[in-house]
């Protein structure tokens, strides 16, 4: 069984939890109240600033040629498209909120595991952000219930969408060859990383749901 295949179920709980989400829940309903959508893609674009370079830092850490290419493609490609997105829906609303602490505490968590980890775990650190957007993703496109004109469509189609899946396949077969090689202690820090950003993925949601601000 392949590493991703076998960790994938560790994190059923926290995907739960994701879907369960009232943010997410609001976002298949079209009920999400604008600011909160707002402030999330605000944070978002921060944290997309900040998940750009530590993409590109994994590229330059890849000696094979074709991954090399896949994470700095990533960085360019991925991030432009997500920008986009995110202008076509922030250009309705100027935001201009300090990073939140969950934002922060992501984005530095991903750059300390690039620069401080092995290769391999940097990649399993990264992975929950593309692997548990395609889930979110296509969980909302399979609902049957939701309106017809979901002021969320672009967001949903997105993540959803075959572009974004052929994407998520790559990364998880490249991290997958990784843990192939990888000795049993590395094997469990990827383990680690890969939750541990799995529940920083549902943190952000939440956080975003919140609003959430330095409370001091
Ligand atoms: C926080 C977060 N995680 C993941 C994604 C999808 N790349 C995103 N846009 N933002």
């Amino acid at each position: 069984m392949d590493w991703y295949t076998q960790i994938r179920p560790k994190i059923q709980p926290i995907f739960d939890q994701i879907i369960a989400h009232p943010f997410i829940e609001g976002l298949l309903s079209g009920e999400l109240p604008m600011e909160v959508f707002y402030f999330y893609l605000h944070q978002d674009s921060l944290y997309l600033s900040e998940y750009r370079r530590t993409l590109a830092t994994i590229g330059s850490q890849c000696t094979d040629m074709e991954e090399s290419q896949f994470y700095l493609e990533a960085a360019n490609g991925v991030i432009l498209v997500e920008k986009a997105l995110h202008t076509t829906y922030l250009e309705k609303a100027r935001i201009e909120s300090p990073i939140s602490p969950t934002c922060e505490l992501y984005t530095s968590y991903l750059s300390k595991m690039v620069h401080t980890q092995s290769l391999a775990v940097g990649m399993a650190a990264v992975l929950p952000c593309f692997t548990i957007y395609k889930e979110v993703g296509d969980y909302i496109l399979a609902q049957k219930d939701g309106p017809e004109n979901n002021p969320f469509q672009d967001w949903i189609n997105t993540y959803g969408g075959e572009a974004f899946a052929e994407s998520v396949a790559q990364a998880v077969r490249i991290t997958n060859t990784h843990a192939q090689t990888a000795p049993e202690a590395e094997l469990a820090q990827m383990e680690a990383a890969f939750i541990k950003a799995s529940q920083l993925e549902w943190l952000f949601w939440d956080s975003a749901y919140r609003q959430e601000k330095w409370p001091v």
